[in-house]
């Protein structure tokens, strides 16, 4: 018997971790009728989404992102949240597999019946793979988590498309020596709305707390219009966690007394669809047959200079029949 969308909807709203799993594979699928269903589905969830928290995580491998959100995730269902943590890695659709969001490295959060780990989906763009994780957010929400973890790493513009669906942006840094802005994005630290310097523990604890104070100074100087939190935090041990959710919430609470909470979230919703129109016109263009027909031949044209490259891409606008004025 096939499902309905009736049988989704249903089942997401009775909190059935099956049902949001399947309803979650039904906004990831790229079939037509899939795709249907999953836009009639998402309608009928959306009334009931948008009340959690939004929290993006950020860090290069190694700072310890499975680590923190484990231990950041446990922390928020000992007192009573419901967690869900998702992912967005547009590497995994090359890899064809994704560590982030992975169960085996969160091992208390995937044992925790208030938890739900997503890891990320791996087909498509990094457009449609951000796709699928802001319509998987509407399903966990609906389905009564009032945290949403989404995890990223830094790879080309996904923290941008993270910090594009979430309302606090957290970026997690290690205590280096030297230079301590070396290695981390100039983009990712003006996104960055929380600062927290991993792995203070033990003997690294004085460097991290250098390191975050050294940060705090670089960030006066390229941010002087609002004050980051730069705070030290480890994963592993717990120290600094509570501290850093009381700094996410403040955030969200300020946000939510200036009223900028919801502008965000309106600005965020008319980007994402543009986001969309942008991602359909390019397929449609890439999937046009007098567009496939000439495309080799023009790329030849270019590669050998008999033809520029604006004069190769009016050609093929041209053959799409949607060359602009
Ligand atoms: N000392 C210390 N080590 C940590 C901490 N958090 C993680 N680690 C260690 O750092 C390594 C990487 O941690 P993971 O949690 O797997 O994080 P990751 O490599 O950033 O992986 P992603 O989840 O892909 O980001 C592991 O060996 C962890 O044991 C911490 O707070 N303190």
């Amino acid at each position: 018997m096939s499902r309905t969308v009736e049988d989704y909807a249903r089942g997401v709203k009775e909190g059935s971790r099956a049902w949001i799993a399947r309803a979650i594979t039904l906004v990831e699928s790229s079939r037509p009728d899939h795709r249907a269903m999953a836009q009639r589905l998402l309608v009928e969830l959306a009334p009931l989404a948008g009340r959690a928290r939004r929290v993006g995580v950020t860090g290069v491998p190694g700072v310890g992102k499975s680590t923190f959100v484990d231990t950041l995730g446990t922390l928020l269902t000992g007192r009573g949240h419901r967690v869900a943590v998702l992912a967005v890695d547009p590497s995994s659709t090359r890899t064809g597999g994704s560590i982030l969001g992975d169960k085996t490295r969160m091992s208390r959060l995937a044992a925790d019946p208030a938890a739900f780990i997503r890891p990320s989906p791996t087909s498509g763009t990094l457009g449609g793979v951000a796709k699928a994780t802001r319509e998987a957010m509407v399903v966990v929400e609906a389905a009564g988590y009032d945290v949403v973890l989404v995890e990223t790493v830094g790879v080309g513009q996904s923290e941008t498309a993270v910090a594009d669906m979430v309302d606090t942006f957290l970026l997690l840094a290690l205590a280096r020596t030297g230079d301590q802005l070396q290695g981390i994005k100039k983009g990712v630290l003006e996104l960055a709305d929380v600062i927290a310097v991993n792995k203070a523990d033990g003997p690294h604890e004085p460097d991290a707390r250098r390191a975050a104070r050294e940060l705090a100074g670089a960030l006066r100087l390229l941010r002087s219009e609002r004050t980051v939190p730069v705070l030290t935090c480890s994963g592993l041990e717990g120290a600094g966690m509570e501290e850093l959710w009381r700094q996410v919430v403040a955030h969200q609470e300020a946000m939510e007394v200036s009223g900028e909470l919801s502008a965000r979230r309106r600005a965020q919703q008319v980007g994402w669809t543009w986001a969309l129109v942008t991602e359909r016109l390019l397929a449609g263009l890439r999937g046009h047959p007098e567009v496939a027909a000439i495309a080799p031949e023009v790329e030849r044209l270019v590669q050998t200079g008999e033809l520029t490259p604006s004069l190769a891409a009016d050609r093929i606008l041209d053959a799409f029949g949607h060359r602009p004025a």
